[in-house]
């Protein structure tokens, strides 16, 4: 995934605008990716610190450049969107997220801001309500004359699901309230104990079922069911803490209000207190910390809520979260064991991951065997090897990671293999990446499955009916290894199959025969090597004209490189087909490289042939420019575009003969000023180049 995570980021002050807008677009892109993994999928891929991380430098640099504010900028959303098969709730009021305070002083400015919004004398107190911040999942339920009518997850805090049937399973959940106001929302977290976690996931683990990262993903995927049954199987509880639309007030302060809930027969999240002074709740901070570990459920952290009701009216919110709160995020937690052993994982993408397989320890009341260690030169610096004994941390945890060695076991430095474990190809580690990675492609095991589904996805081979499950039932049962199974699929290998009919089969199946006829640029796409997404392969399929061509050329590009693998700065010096490839307008040095390292292996060329075998490839026509408004036109576009992105623009306007071009002179026909467009722009205007706005230019492009 994402490279904004790692450590050697350049400061926010150092950044320049383009750097900075580069940034926000790629943090947009990771956070939203993240969100989904982790709200819609109960599925995280990186640790909660790590995803805070990306967000706090994304408001970093966001403060630094308020002009480049994406409007998807993370910092208006909350949540990361609805699991599909469940019905949707509109929130009466919508439900938020929380601003996060890290240190001390995080605590002391929160504060101050309270106060200085509100005016108040130094005299005055601020009352504070401080109460756990519980690792579940929230959920609002809706009274209407103290009937539950309905239960929602918080969703993109604008809609979530309808889960009513699961949340009538739990025992927490009042299904009647006496005395309650005539509508009456109550809004709390909805979780797992951690000795029932464990249990759990021991009962899943001996099914031979899915075992849970932490309690938070066990009770989100417990209450996330479309059967009700599984949710009630599930050993799930709620907390109140908080309300939504109500028809008269709880009380005058979250103090009574909390009473309120309690009387009407909610649980509450403890230990609570109310606070008068900074002091004061840092001391509370303290003190939940340190109870942490014996507490019966996960907490990340305390919230501090102001006390007041009508203070918390008047402070109102910000886009994702309430002026009036914030929470207060723990450390992670520690542990120390021993490593037994390294060994090393094959992401999706060939990336080769070392994991660090641990004596079991508890960490937090959860017991961990394995954690990551990112990379090669992690592994350097932390100067881990078999035998060490290291301390770790669990944070909001996915993957435990490896903080440094406590006591060196005295073995041997460790070695990264040179082959992929999955597959045997060899391995390569790019000059200038910290990631080694299997060379294998399509045929490695670990990698094949993601290939497929890239393979089949829409701006590839573009087959209905081949979705992710079916990709990955067909090659657990063995039916779709490579990609060219596909088109040797049959009816009888479909008949009987759960969720295949008659209709269903057809469909698929003719399906896949309107695709044995495929565009150059298409097939190369589909290949999923690395560095060549849709415009790369449009532009190569343009350049060489025919699949014979463009193989012919990128064998000898492979064997350029092969002879010449140290040269890293000029293209000639490697040879003239390397050269050319690298002469095709934005096809760099990265990517001619990784081109190169996949025809120089073996099974891809085997892959290659099988397709070829079955396939039709087109030939790609160089589009006829006749008539085109821009034919012969330099263009430049300059600021952020709305409608496609920069790659799409340009290989578009190619297509109809256009001249992309990176500056503004006088020789530029036109600039298309997309969003906060700079100097460009400024430009433009003193050469009196003509402007056209994103819309402008599709109404003329649209008119050919
Ligand atoms: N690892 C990842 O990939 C990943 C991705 C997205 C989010 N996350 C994690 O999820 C969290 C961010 O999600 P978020 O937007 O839900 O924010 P949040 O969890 O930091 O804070 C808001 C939530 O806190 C909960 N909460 C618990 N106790 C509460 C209390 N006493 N009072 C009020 N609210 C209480 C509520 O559910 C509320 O919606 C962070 O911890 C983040 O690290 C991780
Ligand atoms: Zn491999």
């Amino acid at each position: 995934m994402s490279e904004t995570g790692s450590p050697n980021l350049k400061p926010v002050a150092d950044l320049n605008e383009n750097e900075a807008r580069r940034e926000l677009a790629q943090l947009a892109m990771d956070i939203a990716y993240h969100d989904a993994r982790y709200h819609k999928e109960d599925a995280p891929e990186i640790t909660d610190a790590e995803y805070d991380r990306l967000r706090h430098r994304n408001e970093e640099i966001e403060a630094r450049f308020p002009d480049l504010v994406r409007k998807d900028s993370p910092t208006f959303r909350v949540g990361g969107g609805l699991k599909s098969g469940f019905g949707k709730i509109k929130h009466v009021r919508p439900m938020l997220s929380l601003g996060n305070a890290f240190s001390d002083e995080d605590v002391a400015e929160f504060v101050a801001r309270v106060r200085r919004f509100l005016g108040l004398e130094g005299s005055e107190d601020v009352e504070i309500l401080a109460e756990p911040k519980i690792d579940g999942l929230s959920a609002s339920l809706r009274y209407e004359n103290g009937r539950l009518v309905y239960a929602a997850t918080r969703g993109d805090g604008t809609e979530g699901e309808d889960i009513t049937a699961n949340m009538k399973t739990l025992k927490d959940v009042p299904h009647v309230l006496k005395g309650a106001p005539e509508v009456l929302e109550v809004r709390g977290e909805v979780y797992m104990r951690k000795d029932e976690f464990l249990a759990l996931n021991e009962r899943q683990e001996s099914a031979g079922n899915k075992v849970f990262a932490n309690p938070r993903n066990a009770a989100a995927g417990s209450l996330r069911q479309l059967d009700p049954n599984i949710t009630a199987s599930r050993p799930l509880h709620f907390f109140g803490y908080a309300w939504g639309d109500v028809s008269a007030p709880l009380g005058a302060t979250q103090a009574e209000a909390r009473e309120r809930l309690a009387e009407l027969g909610f649980s509450l999240n403890h230990p609570a207190k109310l606070c008068v002074s900074v002091e004061e709740v840092i001391e509370y901070y303290r003190m939940v910390d340190h109870q942490r570990a014996t507490l019966e459920f996960d907490i990340d952290g305390v919230v501090y809520k102001v006390n007041r009701l009508d203070w918390q009216e008047r402070l109102g919110q910000v886009s994702r979260a309430p002026r009036w709160a914030i929470a207060h995020k723990f450390a992670a937690e520690k542990a120390e064991t021993i490593i037994e052993a390294i060994t090393v994982q094959v992401g999706r993408t060939g990336k080769l991951t070392p994991v660090a397989n641990l004596k079991p320890v508890t960490v937090g009341g959860v017991t961990v065997s394995r954690a990551t260690l990112h990379n090669e030169d992690e592994i350097a610096r932390l100067g881990v090897k078999e035998g060490d004994t290291v301390r770790i941390q669990r944070a909001g945890d996915v993957i435990p990671q490896v903080l440094e060695v406590v006591t060196d076991g005295g073995g041997a430095p460790y070695a990264f293999p040179s082959a992929c474990p999955e597959c045997g190809s060899d391995v390569e580690r790019a000059e200038g990446e910290v990631d080694w990675r299997c060379t294998g492609g399509l045929i490695c095991r670990a990698q094949a499955v993601e290939r497929l589904k890239h393979f089949v996805s829409r701006d590839a081979f573009d087959i209905e009916g081949l979705g992710t499950k079916s990709i990955e039932e067909f090659w657990h049962d063995g039916l779709i290894r490579h990609p060219a199974d596909i088109f040797a699929l049959k009816a009888e290998n479909l008949n009987g199959k759960e969720g295949w009919k008659d209709k269903s089969i057809t469909n698929l199946l003719d399906a896949i025969r309107d695709r044995t006829e495929i565009p150059l640029d298409r097939f190369i796409y589909a290949l999923g090597i690395r560095h060549i997404g849709q415009t790369t392969a449009k532009l190569l399929a343009r350049s060489y004209g025919s699949y014979t061509a463009w193989e012919n050329a990128m064998h000898a590009v492979s064997a350029e490189r092969k002879a010449n693998p140290d040269e890293h700065k000029k293209p000639e010096l490697i040879g003239t087909h390397y050269a050319e490839l690298v002469g095709i307008d934005t096809v760099g040095m990265t990517a001619a490289d990784s081109l190169a390292a996949f025809f120089g292996e073996e099974h891809n060329i085997d892959v290659l042939a099988s397709l070829a075998a079955v396939l039709t490839v087109t030939d790609v026509e160089t589009p006829s420019t006749e008539g085109s408004p821009v034919a012969g036109k330099t263009v430049v576009f300059t600021g952020t575009l709305e409608k496609m992105s920069r790659g799409e623009a340009k290989a578009r306007a190619e297509s109809l003969g256009a001249k992309v071009s990176g500056s503004v002179s006088k020789k530029t026909d036109y600039v298309v000023v997309g969003a906060d467009a700079g100097s460009k722009a400024k430009k433009a205007a003193e050469l009196g180049v003509a402007m056209l706005s994103e819309d402008d230019w599709l109404a003329m492009i649209q008119a050919s």
